[in-house]
């Protein structure tokens, strides 16, 4: 198998993670390993987080998150309570700072063992998300599917957490739409530049959001934390709630609070399911004890 390191195959509310320990290492985890991984059916996963170590003043270690088409993401708000959870296992330590291509990220495992991220703060300008046309308004932006007359989903909010969120709110059960077929298409539209996470959204009440989510680089997820949270601010910037929700993606329910200094807070859990050692240039991998 050549060079190998060691991952812990884990889930965030049904986001398939693969944490892989690049600390001590140069390279990076590969789009081949990725692809590669993708592919195996006690390996296959939304992302990899990769840990790997950092020289910066108050920061643990640096996060390269890749998606299972070997795209890098910004950010990942289930896969980094992997880590978090990972981390602590390994350490005794509940707190931990990471550095993401979105940012500065704080995390902390509490006595529950629900593990709460520190996402950051939404950006809402059309460049920065980024759209490829000017909408100062990205509240509800001119974008539809379906027939002219009749579209199925159309005008989304549209927000960045660190990576491009498009919100579709929706009146039906979010799982009557179709977003196997409409994904793809809204994900690559060209007015998304970098591509984009598709989410359909529904306002339960005022504390209570139904989500399911087409990630980008991905396709259908169980859970997309960075989209809970994207929805959460989304719904709060329109009024649709308040700044404190429950959001229920179909992997179980996510906390989000908006914070009155801007940041956004997401908590749940996190599971360690097997783990093993992993070329991270070829992604040959080999269990330590045999996955169930
Ligand atoms: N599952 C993630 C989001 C992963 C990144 C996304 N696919 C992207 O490319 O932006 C989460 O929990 O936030």
């Amino acid at each position: 198998m050549g060079s190998t390191v060691p991952f812990a195959k884990m889930n965030g509310l049904g986001n398939d993670i693969v944490v892989i320990d690049m600390r001590g290492r140069s390279d990076a985890v590969t789009a081949e390993a990725a692809i590669a991984l993708a592919a195996g059916d006690k390996t296959g996963f939304d992302q990899i987080m990769a840990i790997h170590d950092i020289d910066l003043d108050g920061v643990d270690y640096r996060i390269d998150i890749l998606n299972r088409d070997g795209s890098r993401a910004q950010a990942c708000g289930n896969g980094t309570r992997c880590v978090v959870q990972a981390l602590a296992s390994e350490t005794g330590r509940k707190r931990f700072t990471f550095k993401t291509l979105a940012g500065i990220l704080t995390a902390e495992e509490h006595e529950s063992g629900l593990i709460s991220v520190d996402m950051g703060m939404p950006e809402f300008r059309w460049n920065k998300i980024p759209l490829a046309e000017e909408f100062y308004d990205t509240t509800r932006i001119e974008l539809q599917i379906g027939p002219i007359d009749a579209p199925v989903l159309h005008s989304p909010s549209v927000a960045s957490m660190g990576n491009p969120h498009a919100i579709f709110w929706v009146k039906e059960d979010v799982w009557s739409y179709d977003l196997e077929r409409f994904g793809p298409l809204l994900e690559n539209h060209p007015i998304f530049p970098e591509r984009a996470n598709i989410s359909v959204a529904r306002v339960i009440d005022a504390a209570t959001l139904d989500l399911r989510t087409w990630e980008r680089g991905v396709g259908l997820t169980r859970a997309c934390g960075s989209a809970a949270c994207a929805a959460a601010v989304c719904a709060a910037r329109t009024e649709r709630t308040g700044r404190q929700v429950t959001v229920n993606v179909p992997g179980g329910p996510l906390e989000i609070d908006w914070r009155a200094n801007n940041q956004v807070m997401m908590t749940g859990p996190a599971e360690w399911e097997f783990s093993g050692r992993v070329n991270p240039e070829t992604g040959a991998w080999q269990a330590d004890e045999a996955p169930a």
